[in-house]
């Protein structure tokens, strides 16, 4: 079973990146969409990206965001790769030419494979929740609505946390998964005990289904 991959999302303070690496997050996200309490600057990405050793990537989020925004951000932060949570088509996730993830609100009835198809360029698509604001809402989706596969590696993100995300991985058995609000002591602000007990639930789930359960 490959290792599930680990995003820590909503960052804005040096010790939270710091907290991140150290817990082996594998990727870190960086709100840019000033309506979030999460919103960083791209100045501010800047300093947060700078603290990344090798091999862990930053993430620049973005919800219908003009593209001088988005080309700020990547002349500033090259190796950033793009996700966007907004209503954005391929053709504008498609248009920097770099890896980007798309994220999908799952709402009932949505068709996923659909979607899927539509942004087959993604590396991956985010199955986040349908929840007002467009993201970071700390509420879980039904994981059952999934269909059995899923053409495009899947991010499961949505309302997890060290409680439920072993469940997730066992159901899902996602490429990666992705947290905000389940590692947070107050919005944008994470705590390193739970981002650390968040990866190691992760690897427990991981060792789990390496022996199959
Ligand atoms: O995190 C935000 O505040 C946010 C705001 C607007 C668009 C997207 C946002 N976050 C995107 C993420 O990838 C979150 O990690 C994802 O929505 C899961 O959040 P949570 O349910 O709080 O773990």
């Amino acid at each position: 079973m490959n290792r599930t991959r680990i995003k820590i999302c909503g960052l804005t303070r040096e010790a939270d990146v710091d907290a991140a690496v150290q817990a082996g997050a594998d990727a870190i996200g960086l709100v840019l969409y000033d309506k979030s309490p999460r919103a960083v600057t791209v100045a501010r990405a800047v300093e947060l990206a700078r603290r990344l050793p090798p091999f862990v990537t930053p993430v620049g989020l973005f919800v219908n965001a003009e593209a001088a925004d988005i080309e700020a951000a990547l002349q500033a932060i090259p190796t950033l790769t793009l996700q966007f949570h907004g209503d954005e088509s391929p053709e504008d996730c498609e248009r920097w030419n770099r890896p980007y993830l798309r994220a999908a609100r799952m709402a009932p009835g949505f068709d996923l494979l659909d979607f899927a198809h539509r942004f087959s360029s993604a590396q991956a698509v985010l199955l986040d929740a349908f929840v007002d604001g467009y993201g970071g809402g700390g509420k879980v989706f039904d994981w059952s609505l999934l269909p059995p596969s899923v053409p495009s590696p899947v991010v499961l993100s949505g309302g997890l946390s060290a409680a439920n995300v072993i469940d997730g991985v066992l159901k899902v058995r996602p490429w990666a998964v992705d947290v905000s609000s389940g590692v947070e002591v107050a919005k944008g602000l994470k705590d390193a005990d739970k981002i650390r007990h968040f990866c190691d639930a992760v690897r427990q789930a991981d060792q789990q289904g390496s022996s199959g359960h």
